[in-house]
């Protein structure tokens, strides 16, 4: 699937990672649609990149993943605007151990309700015209971040929804694939802010220092760069895919079926 000409949402777009998936989609053709509930970031990002791109390439819309209303009023701005979605990156998120609550909120909860409403436009039984959901999982999806048990939960959770969603669409032949993006540590306000929010956890502040030390930090575009196939590779469904400073590994999990 080429990305020129393809219309794609971006949660979380106004920074960081979310940043740089929304220049790489424009970058490579397609028009891209910038969700955050951040008015100031997202607002002057898109009014930068609408010079760049065009402006009929890019629309702000001021949305919390949080909230159903908001969503789908959003969705309904993006059919409205560009007629269709056939990328949906959901990619908002938070680190903060003093809010679990609001961390399985945005993290886990956000992203199942933006998969959801994405899919009640982009699935093909139902007029879509398929595509893909790329979720923004973390390598905390993968094994425990022992600084944050509630963050590691909720990206956990993003792994399990993202492979059982890519199996349930095979199966009932929505034509829409759902992948997972597993990076390790990344230069964002995210990561630049971790300190303060461990909470209960601060005390193992070292121990999460010694982890990043010994791994090393990528940028938000290396990271974006590395992510391209899994939006255009059509047999790339139900993947999960780990990006980390020395390269890149499709994750194998154990088989459940003898
Ligand atoms: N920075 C890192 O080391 C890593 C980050 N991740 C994940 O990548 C994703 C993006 O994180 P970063 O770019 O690092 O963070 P960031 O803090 O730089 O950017 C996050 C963006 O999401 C927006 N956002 C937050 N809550 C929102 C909500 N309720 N509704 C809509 N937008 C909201 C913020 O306003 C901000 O623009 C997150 O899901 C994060 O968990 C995964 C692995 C590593
Ligand atoms: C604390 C900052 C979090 C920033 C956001 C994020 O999602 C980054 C995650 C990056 C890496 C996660 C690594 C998890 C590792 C565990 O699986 C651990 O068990 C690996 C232990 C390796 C070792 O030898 O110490």
């Amino acid at each position: 699937m080429a990305l020129v000409g393809k219309i794609a949402a971006v949660t979380g777009a106004g920074k960081g990672i979310g940043q740089a998936l929304t220049e790489t989609l424009l970058k490579n053709g397609a028009k891209v649609a910038l969700l955050d509930v951040n008015e100031a970031a997202g607002k002057s990002l898109a009014e930068a990149l609408g010079k760049q791109y065009g402006q009929d390439k890019v629309l702000f819309i001021n949305c919390n993943v949080e909230s159903d209303e908001q969503m789908k009023a959003a969705f309904q701005k993006i059919i409205e605007t560009f007629e269709a979605i056939d990328i949906f990156c959901n990619n908002a998120g938070i680190l903060n151990e003093t809010q679990w609550e609001k961390t399985i909120s945005i993290n886990l909860m956000g992203v199942i309700r933006g998969a959801y409403l994405a899919l009640e436009h982009m699935n093909k039984l139902t007029g879509g015209r398929g595509g893909v959901i790329l979720n923004t999982a973390s390598m905390a999806g993968l094994g425990p971040l022992l600084s944050c048990p509630a963050y590691t939960a909720s990206k956990h959770g993003v792994v399990g929804f993202t492979r059982a969603m890519g199996a349930a669409s095979a199966a009932s032949g929505y034509g829409v694939r759902f992948n997972a993006l597993c990076p390790g540590f990344v230069q964002t306000d995210l990561f630049n802010n971790i300190q303060g929010n461990l909470g209960q956890f601060s005390h193992l502040r070292d121990a999460a220092q010694l982890l990043i030390d010994k791994m090393g930090t990528m940028t938000a575009s290396e990271v974006v760069e590395c992510v391209i196939e899994l939006l255009t590779d059509e047999t790339k469904n139900g993947e999960v895919f780990y990006v980390y400073p020395q390269g890149t590994s499709y994750v194998t999990f154990p088989s459940m079926v003898k």
